[in-house]
């Protein structure tokens, strides 16, 4: 469906004011990616880690400084105008469609990808009605609120249908329902129509339960590749403990000073990542002995992809990209 090879795009360096400045950006440093049609693919990486501008390239919307991008076929480096037809884009900012309502932002986006009138204005009321924002069709973008936004720039990007749908962080700031009428939406064009996704992503619990698989970036490179239960292996049969203390935690007991090494603190909460003899080794001690008065709670987990993703940016990912 989409072959990226060797993709390489580096950003000049600004000029500081006293000649000094940054170093040039490698935004994406040599990356290879299959995608394959119908299925649900996403890119994980921090802030900063190149998925905009890797996404912005398979779009045609930022020429590559090397490398390929083919897609269903067609070179979209030499022939970037063809993405128009092949892609439907959901990028972070929606300044393009500010000022007009939403029906009309979703009829526009179908008239410019080649729709009819009739054919427009009736997906539009199909997809405002899947996503129920039919109150809100006659009010403009710029005066809805973040959420709302989004949603509507989502349902604009689902009118007039396209193979390869990109999708740049679809849920930022949305509420829960709004989030599961967009996964419902992406899983449905999936079945029905077989559209192949591809979606950046921050939040790792969600992408755990839509993908199929998972491209963790990292510096403009790719450090893994693979489903996210593939991606779980790396991990290990470790499992995730979890202690809240109520305060301070109780270092005088000598197995939580042992503990507190392996753990990841935020605020009151340790994290830790344990053999399965380890953990029950760790809960034993904590809720058996004097320690047990300062705990708050505990949990056992097996590894989510948000432990893998926190264990690649530990250096785990030496090597370990399949295809
Ligand atoms: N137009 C630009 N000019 C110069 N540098 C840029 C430009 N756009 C992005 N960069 C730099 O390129 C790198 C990759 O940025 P990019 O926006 O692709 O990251 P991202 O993974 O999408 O981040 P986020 O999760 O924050 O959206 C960053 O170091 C960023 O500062």
């Amino acid at each position: 469906m989409c072959a990226v090879r060797g993709l390489v795009k580096t950003y000049p360096a600004a000029r500081g004011r006293r000649g000094g400045g940054a170093a040039d950006v490698r935004a994406s440093d040599g990356i290879d990616l299959d995608v394959r049609g119908g299925e649900i693919f996403g890119l994980l990486g921090p802030n900063g880690a190149g998925k905009t501008t890797l996404v912005r390239q398979l779009t045609g919307l930022l020429r590559p400084d090397e490398g390929s991008v083919d897609l269903l076929g067609h070179d979209l480096v030499r022939h970037p105008e063809r993405a128009a037809r092949l892609v439907g884009y959901l990028g972070q900012e929606s300044t393009a469609l500010d000022e007009l309502t939403v029906a009309l932002a979703a009829e526009t986006t179908g008239r410019l990808r080649g729709l009819s009138l009739a054919a427009a204005r009736a997906e539009r009321d199909d997809v405002l009605d899947e996503l129920g924002l039919g109150p809100l069709a006659g009010r403009p973008l710029k005066k809805l609120s973040g959420g709302q936004r989004r949603l509507a720039c989502f349902a604009a990007a689902l009118v007039g249908e396209r193979p390869l749908l990109v999708l740049d962080e679809p849920t930022t700031g949305m509420d829960p329902a709004a989030r599961r009428a967009v996964w419902a939406a992406v899983d449905r064009r999936r079945a029905e129509k077989g559209t192949t996704v591809l979606l950046v992503t921050h939040n790792v619990i969600e992408a755990e339960t839509v993908l199929d698989r998972v491209a963790v970036l990292e510096r403009g490179r790719i450090i893994a590749c693979d489903t996210p239960a593939g991606l779980k292996e790396l991990v290990g049969d470790e499992v995730r403990v979890d202690l809240v203390w109520r305060a301070e935690p109780p270092l005088d007991v000598p197995e939580v000073a042992a503990l507190r090494g392996a753990a990841r603190e935020t605020g009151r909460r340790w994290s830790l990542r344990l053999a399965p003899a380890e953990a029950r080794a760790a809960v034993a001690a904590v809720t058996g002995g004097p320690a047990f008065a300062a705990l708050d709670d505990f949990t056992l987990a097996t590894p989510s992809l948000e432990d893998v993703y926190l264990a690649l940016g530990g250096g785990l990912a030496q090597g370990l990209v399949k295809g």
